[in-house]
């Protein structure tokens, strides 16, 4: 018998995360019956989107929703052997037992020498959420200039990696100098932290005097409605995420984005990674490439210890984060 630890949603978020929103709790997984697997999490993410997610798909008392890599301890399913390694999205637990229905199998080139890890944030959703976020949504060219938010996390990291790939200048904005630095280090051509330019309005302009063809937006609010006016002519947005807005009680208000929409021809579009999960393989395969060829690097924000997930979602959601937060059991 096998004892997993889960952390439960006590209480629904109001405003910021608190610790005393969640609960510890553990529970006797049953033995296996045929075509099963117990699975153990070796690494557990902690995203954004279990912010809003939590408040559209939960209920108190259940396990917080999320993903891990985890390896399989025991098999009565032939199809997956003991020993390997899977992202699984069976929430914050421990342990888990599965049919294998919904279990990924990490690419079998993975190499040795690269963390598993990276299957929750550069070579996984994150990564992906940025490739197919730059190619379809922002239809980047070369030559263009890309701005991005939160530059310096999980998704926005990739993005600015991948618009240089493809040839764009980058403009990317983040909460630290730790985080500017970072930027200027893997690539980008222009950094600024948003917390302490005097003006976002002149900061945006003097990155690109010109403006942005491409704005990849993963903050929303008030950054969002002045970045607006630095678009070019015909410039594309992909609505990625709107971290400023998750913790508010309280609806924020506009500016409206309607008149530079009409008079810059703008084309705006949200999206959910999901809606490519057909070219899953195509995205891993192209990321985990530039990976191992040392085109696109990484940093991942290692907390320690199962125990402390609430704390590294908080961090997460205040910045704390340098590159993909990650939870190491
Ligand atoms: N549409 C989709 O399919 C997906 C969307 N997303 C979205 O992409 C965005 C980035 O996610 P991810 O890369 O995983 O997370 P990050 O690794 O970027 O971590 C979140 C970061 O957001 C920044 N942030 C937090 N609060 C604010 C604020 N009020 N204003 C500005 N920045 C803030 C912080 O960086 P800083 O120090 O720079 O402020 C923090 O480190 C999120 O909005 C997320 O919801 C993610 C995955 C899929
Ligand atoms: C693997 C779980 C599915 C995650 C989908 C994330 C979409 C994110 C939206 C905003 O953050």
């Amino acid at each position: 018998m096998v004892t997993a630890k889960v952390w439960v949603l006590k209480k629904h978020f109001e405003g910021f995360p608190k610790p005393s929103d969640f609960d510890l709790k553990k529970i006797e997984l049953p033995n296996l019956k045929d075509g099963e697997l117990l699975l153990e999490s070796v690494f557990l993410s902690v995203d954004p989107y279990m912010r809003p997610y939590s408040r559209r798909d939960m209920k108190e008392g259940d396990i917080m929703i999320g993903t891990q890599v985890a390896r399989i301890v025991e098999s009565k399913n032939p199809a997956f052997t003991v020993g390997a390694f899977v992202v699984a999205r069976s929430g914050w637990r421990t342990h888990f037992i599965s049919d294998g229905k919904d279990l990924q199998l990490l690419p079998s080139n993975w190499p040795e020498s690269l963390p598993k890890s990276l299957a929750l944030g550069t070579v996984g959703m994150p990564g992906l959420t940025a490739y197919f976020g730059l190619l379809e949504v922002c239809k980047m060219k070369p030559g263009e200039t890309v701005l991005v938010n939160a530059a310096a996390g999980a998704v926005g990291s990739v993005v600015g990696q991948l618009a240089k790939i493809g040839g764009c200048k980058v403009v990317g904005c983040a909460g630290s100098g730790e985080k500017v630095a970072y930027l200027k280090k893997i690539g980008f051509d222009e950094a600024f932290n948003y917390k302490t330019v005097t003006s976002l309005d002149e900061a945006l302009r003097k990155a690109s005097p010109d403006g942005y063809d491409c704005f990849f937006d993963n903050v929303g609010g008030e950054f969002a409605s002045i970045a607006i006016n630095h678009m070019k002519k015909y410039g594309r947005i992909a609505v990625c995420g709107a971290i400023s807005q998750y913790n508010d009680s309280v609806p924020q208000q506009g500016p409206y984005v309607q008149v530079p929409m009409i008079f810059k021809e703008l084309q705006m579009e949200g999206f959910i990674v999901t809606r490519w999960s057909n070219r899953r393989e195509e995205g891993l395969n192209a990321l985990l490439k530039w990976v191992v060829e040392g085109k696109v690097k990484y940093h991942e924000q290692v907390t320690e210890g199962f125990e402390n997930m609430p704390m590294a979602f908080i961090g997460m959601l205040k910045g704390e984060n340098l590159g993909k937060a990650i939870v190491k059991v």
